[in-house]
């Protein structure tokens, strides 16, 4: 079995019956959601969060029953990927441009659940350049004040244009060097007025699923 799948199955056992999940975006969040889709046509009873339209979609696809956002208030388990993790288990996050639902999904749940391959692990942050969500609005002036806190911000582009979110705003991916204190950066950056959110997640994961490169999984809590 694939790795993302390994760890994508493995999360579904976090979720109890009735229980309300956060449902991931990205292609490991995948494998998570086609099982939950399976648990459900066998009869298991939880309602989705969808954490991007195209996450709403797939659920949708599965039959899996979905919760307006209006209505959440808390969400029991939520089961997403990450692009790069900590020994801390912080995060950078949003290399499928989904951060800020994503963001604001994990900020409501109570076990927050991440499953990623073991080559995303490492011991301080920065490889993956951290995503920025920005208002399209003056995004010269905000791409050069995340230029000033020291990091190369690129906007994304799909297909020759820029990259729009779910939300209709933009994504500069910020390349830091080391992120020594991922605390502190994630407010700096959000302090600027442009910017939404930002693809550091600290202190949020209660747990991440991993695999050991050997078919096994490896468990950080
Ligand atoms: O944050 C995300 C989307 O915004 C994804 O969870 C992250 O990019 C990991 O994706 P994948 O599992 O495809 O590697």
């Amino acid at each position: 079995m694939n790795p993302k799948q390994l760890v994508g199955e493995k999360a579904t056992e976090y979720i109890k019956e009735n229980m309300i999940v956060g449902l991931g975006t990205g292609s490991t969040a995948y494998f998570a959601i086609m099982k939950i889709g399976e648990m459900v046509k066998n009869g298991f009873r939880i309602t989705g969060v969808p954490t991007s339209k195209a996450t709403e979609d797939l659920a949708l696809s599965l039959n899996i029953p979905l919760l307006n956002i209006a209505d959440v208030k808390k969400i029991d388990v939520t089961i997403d990927g990450a692009d790069e993790y900590d020994t801390h288990k912080n995060l950078i996050k949003g290399g499928g441009g989904a951060l800020l639902r994503e963001k604001i999904i994990a900020s409501i749940t109570e076990f927050y659940v991440i499953i990623a391959d073991k080559d995303k692990g490492c011991d301080i942050l920065g490889d993956f350049a951290v995503p920025v969500e920005v208002t399209p609005f003056a995004k010269e002036i905000t791409i050069n004040q995340l230029k000033a806190l020291g990091c190369e911000p690129k906007f994304r582009q799909k297909d020759a244009e820029l990259f729009i979110t779910d939300n209709q705003n933009y994504i500069a991916d910020c390349k830091f060097k080391e992120i020594k204190n991922p605390k502190e950066l994630t407010a700096m950056i959000n302090s600027i007025p442009g910017v939404v959110e930002n693809g550091l997640f600290v202190g949020m994961a209660d747990v991440i699923i991993s695999d050991d490169g050997e078919g096994g999984i490896i468990e950080i809590d």
